[in-house]
């Protein structure tokens, strides 16, 4: 296939490179993690700590709408608190939409502000932008240790664009192995992978198997038929969903929705892997279920896809 891009040459050679693959390639694996989702049932005793608390960074001026959206799907899909740190100071300031979210001003504090807090999980990226602030928050979280990170959006863009950000992320992966997950759309795949998002869309398999490789971490390669392989797991394929969620803001509802499954996982014993394929898995049968209900696929919107999640998983406890 002929792709016109401004690196055409690596384009050339990226497909050569994939013929063989491209010939031997088996299907990839079905994706089927609903059934961890009875791992979530709360015992009678449980108190907000054991839900985790969840810390989001993004939000930048124009943008807040994308922070706000992980946010609700966060507390909607069950973590124990939700904080997040908007850098658009307006909306940091506004009465939250969502009383129950709790609000701050992102400021060049990060990583006294992550020591502060000691989130069990951090997603970074929905609205993020690509301030000096941005990348203050990007490094101080690729730099704290232990916990399990999100990185999406713009977060993702930075790394592509930061060779030093990819290091810390490969450093983090080596120390911390399965903590990161990263969800990149085709455009964002394609800017990390320096390609056409239309090279992408042409071997996705391929495509994530080297973003798997150049970064050591889970990869969620999003759009029809979201795959998600990481450097211990091949590369699994979501059967659900439909274009009714191509629409702004779905994938910053993906981003909290794994957060959130990922801070209660820690103490219901489900590592970032299996919250991340429970969550794809969640994300894309909550959005057929409502256009089953004629909720979509014209019109449906991510805040009634975090409804929609929220039944479905307290229907499969
Ligand atoms: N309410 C808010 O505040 C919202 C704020 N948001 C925030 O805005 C920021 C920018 O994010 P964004 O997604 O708008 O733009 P961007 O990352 O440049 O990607 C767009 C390009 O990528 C490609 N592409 C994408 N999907 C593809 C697919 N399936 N298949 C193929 N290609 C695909 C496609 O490229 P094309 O095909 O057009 O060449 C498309 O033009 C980010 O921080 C986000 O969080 C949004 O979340 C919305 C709600
Ligand atoms: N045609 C489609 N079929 C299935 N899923 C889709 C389709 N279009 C979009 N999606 C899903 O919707 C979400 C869109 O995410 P993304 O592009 O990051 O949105 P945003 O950045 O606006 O929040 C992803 O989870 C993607 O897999």
């Amino acid at each position: 296939m002929a792709l016109l891009h401004p690196n055409s040459s690596r384009i050339l050679c990226y497909e050569a490179a994939h013929q063989s693959d491209t010939m031997d390639m088996t299907p990839p694996r079905e994706l089927k993690s609903l059934e961890l989702i009875t791992r979530l049932k709360r015992a009678p005793s449980e108190h907000k700590g054991s839900a985790g608390k969840v810390l989001l960074v993004g939000g930048a001026p124009g943008m807040a709408g994308a922070l706000m959206l992980s946010g609700k799907a966060a507390l909607h899909l069950g973590a124990g608190w939700t904080i997040l740190e908007m850098l658009d100071p307006t909306s940091a300031h506004a009465l939250p939409e969502q009383a129950e979210l709790m609000v701050r001003l992102a400021s060049f504090n990060a990583r006294v502000q992550l020591e502060t807090t000691a989130p069990d999980v951090i997603a970074i990226g929905p609205g993020l932008g690509f301030s000096a602030l941005a990348k203050d928050w990007l490094i101080a979280s690729l730099c704290f240790p232990k916990v399990p990170l999100v990185i999406d959006a713009d977060a993702l863009n930075l790394i592509a664009d930061n060779p030093e950000f990819l290091d810390l992320l490969k450093q983090r992966n080596t120390a911390f192995p399965g903590m990161t997950v990263l969800t990149p759309h085709p455009g964002e795949a394609a800017h990390l992978l320096n390609i056409t998002a239309a090279a992408i869309q042409a071997n996705r398999t391929a495509a994530l198997s080297d973003l798997v490789k150049l970064t050591n971490s889970i990869v969620v390669l999003k759009g029809q038929h979201t795959l998600v392989a990481s450097p211990l797991h091949p590369v699994e394929q979501c059967s659900q969903g439909n274009p009714g969620m191509a629409i702004g803001g779905m994938g910053d509802v993906l981003t909290g929705t794994i957060a959130a499954l990922a801070a209660q996982g820690i103490r219901h014993n489900l590592d970032l892997w299996e919250s991340s394929c429970i969550g794809i898995q969640l994300h894309a049968t909550a959005a057929d279920s409502l256009v089953a209900q004629q909720i979509g696929p014209i019109g449906l919107t991510p805040s009634e896809l975090i409804l929609e999640m929220r039944n479905l998983l307290n229907k499969l406890l």
